[in-house]
């Protein structure tokens, strides 16, 4: 049997991430021989504009996906927030490994140590992201806080919030976590505060569509929990959203019932999504939980809770807030 060819970014959390893919891949099914292969996109290689002046949607995915589709790779891993809700055709989502944290993290400069949550953050305080949904929740916490575009690798990013034009910047949990550099997060800023990204935390594997030699070995790995989750979070961002960079959050997880009970107590499927002005003042928020039965029904009913979702938010006004920024796209 051939190796398995595992495409992916040339980032240090692109390749951990590939190679957690690998590496679970290997343990499911001995004596398989998987290889990494790296690639760049034009994600990579465009580092002086903020990501929404690109205007393109895929900007780190589709020379992947074009080497996905030549036969070159047999399959491609991502971060499930940087890919577009839209997938080429011939391409599709195979499986997705247990997600991490989803949590957004706050990182502070040399001037701004001290600060352990959005509400310390002091007046005039730029705060580094290139994310328009973590500038307006900063703002809608703390309006005296200035966000300030900033791209770049994660390391690029921790070295230029310690750096003279940042006191600080907001990456994703999860992201520092994988890299070891889970010690530079001041605070983990709550959910309630600063709601995730679609996908944020989950790591995905695109393959050829109808490729069942890869769907069969990715099967042995995937989540399904997470899938329900995450193609739920997604539905959301597709129906708002049209790929540009909107400040949009939405987050779906399993809660087990608060009281604690036995085994075999309720599980709930909770839902958080928000759609807010870019200077954070305006916000349409939708909060929803159900009773979730087996795992055999998340799927479908994570679907229905984000159906229940977008509802809301169109019900209070989601497309108005959403309307300036409509050709753009950007990072999350
Ligand atoms: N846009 C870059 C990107 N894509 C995924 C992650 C973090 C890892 C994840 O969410 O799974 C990051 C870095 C960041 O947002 O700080």
């Amino acid at each position: 049997m051939s190796a398995l060819v595992i495409g992916t970014r040339g980032s240090a959390l692109a390749l951990w991430q590939a190679n957690a893919v690998a590496s679970a891949l290997r343990e499911a099914h001995e004596g398989l021989r998987v290889e990494v292969r790296t690639v760049t996109t034009t994600g990579d290689r465009v580092l002086d504009r903020p990501l929404a002046d690109i205007g393109d949607k895929g900007l780190f995915t589709k020379e992947l996906e074009d080497l996905l589709l030549d036969g070159a790779v047999d399959l491609c891993v991502h971060s499930m927030k940087d890919l577009p809700s839209q997938l080429p055709a011939g391409c599709a989502l195979v499986g997705m490994l247990p997600r991490a944290d989803v949590r957004d993290a706050l990182v502070c400069g040399p001037r701004m140590q001290g600060a352990r949550s959005l509400a310390d953050v002091p007046a005039g305080a730029r705060i580094g992201t290139g994310s328009a949904r973590r500038a307006a929740q900063l703002l809608a916490v703390n309006s005296q806080a200035v966000p300030t575009p900033m791209r770049g690798n994660v390391d690029t990013r921790l070295r230029k919030a310690a750096g003279p034009d940042y006191e600080g910047a907001i990456l994703a949990a999860a992201g520092l976590t994988r890299l070891g550099l889970q010690n530079r997060i001041a605070a983990l800023i709550p959910v309630d505060q600063m709601i995730p990204a679609p996908g944020q935390g989950a790591v995905g594997v695109e393959a050829r569509a109808g490729d069942e030699r890869v769907q069969s070995l990715v099967d042995a790995v995937r989540d399904r929990r997470t899938e329900a989750c995450v193609n739920a979070e997604r539905r959301i961002l597709a129906a708002l959203d049209g790929g540009c960079q909107a400040p949009l959050g939405a987050f779906i997880r399993f809660e087990d019932a608060d009281d604690g009970a036995a085994a075999d107590a309720e599980r709930f499927l909770a839902l958080d999504a928000a759609v807010l002005s870019a200077d954070g003042a305006q916000c349409v928020r939708a909060r929803l939980r159900r009773a979730c039965g087996g795992d055999a029904d998340a799927g479908a009913l994570a679907l229905d809770l984000a159906q229940e979702a977008i509802e809301l938010l169109l019900k209070g006004g989601a497309r108005q807030l959403l309307r300036p920024c409509a050709d753009q796209g950007g990072a999350r």
